[in-house]
């Protein structure tokens, strides 16, 4: 199938605007069970906001999904194709098709930012440097940040900055889905705001589908439209935000209704 068609979303269960879907996913490292036949879909166009405690294997997930984790039982399709059936040209597409900003923005310190955001161009496309040089500017451009930054080194950018480069990065190559893992740690509650209206943005402008792994409530609440909670190795509840403030589950309710939720003023909307 062409990358146009995939595109389109006409291939299997994206048809139905899944773009990806995990069932019954089982993940051990040795006998120690992190994830135990979880499943999760994640609808095109949407914000999945995915929370859980600290430990219980968000990141383990997300890296299962990218394929940078074995899973020991389950299926993942991603853009309706079973990434263990998948050929190496289908895994090759499917991979351009995922843009990924890593925990701390895992820049390359050694590299401008311009050449941060160009890692994916050279591992996928071959493309003339001054296109190359074209595509990032632009990127550099799209995340907000000014012209002067592509030229700088991370260590000479504020966290906020890191943040926006990764992302600029993980855009790279025009993915359909973007995974943000903890994106707004680290900032402060501007800069966090700010980080997710950009989020918000893009997604409305380029058709972007977005799962976020975050532990910021106010990201949640203001950039999320759809939150799954990870707990006891499985989805408690996946839902809208008013989902979750109705919950009795225990860790939800005190996570969503808890005392820095009410100090945030946000369970006022339950
Ligand atoms: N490669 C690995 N080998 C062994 N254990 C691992 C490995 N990767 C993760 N784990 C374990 O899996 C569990 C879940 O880790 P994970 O990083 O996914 O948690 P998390 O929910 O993302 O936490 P946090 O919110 O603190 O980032 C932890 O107990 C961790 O030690």
């Amino acid at each position: 199938m062409a990358i146009a068609e995939e595109k389109a979303g006409l291939n299997g269960a994206e048809g139905d605007g899944i773009v990806i879907s995990a069932r019954d996913i089982t993940v051990a490292f040795g006998d120690k069970v992190i994830l135990d036949k979880l499943s999760l879909d994640i609808h095109r166009g949407e914000i999945l906001g995915f929370v859980g405690a600290s430990g219980a294997g968000k990141s383990v997930l997300l890296r299962t999904i990218l394929g940078l984790n074995k899973k020991q039982a389950g299926t993942i399709e991603l853009f309706g194709v079973d990434v263990d059936k998948a050929s190496d040209v289908e895994r090759l597409r499917i991979d351009m098709r995922m843009g990924v900003l890593f925990q701390h923005g895992a820049l390359f310190s050694a590299l401008t930012v311009l050449e941060n955001v160009q890692v994916p161009m050279r591992e996928y496309l071959d493309l003339p440097k001054a296109l190359m040089d074209e595509l990032a500017l632009l990127k550099i451009e799209l995340v907000g940040l000014p012209p002067d930054a592509a030229r700088k080194f991370p260590s000479e950018l504020s966290g906020g900055m890191v943040k926006r480069a990764a992302l600029a990065r993980a855009l790279a190559l025009d993915p359909d889905v973007v995974f943000l893992d903890e994106p707004t740690s680290g900032l402060d509650p501007i800069g966090a705001s700010e980080f997710d209206e950009l989020v918000v943005k893009l997604r409305d402008t380029m058709d972007l589908t977005v799962y976020m792994v975050t532990h910021d409530l106010d990201s949640l609440f203001t950039a999320c439209d759809r939150v799954a909670v990870l707990g006891n190795k499985k989805i408690l509840i996946e839902g809208t935000i008013e989902d979750m403030l109705k919950s009795e589950e225990p860790w939800v309710k005190s996570y969503f209704r808890g005392k820095r939720a009410r100090q945030l003023d946000l369970a006022a909307r339950a």
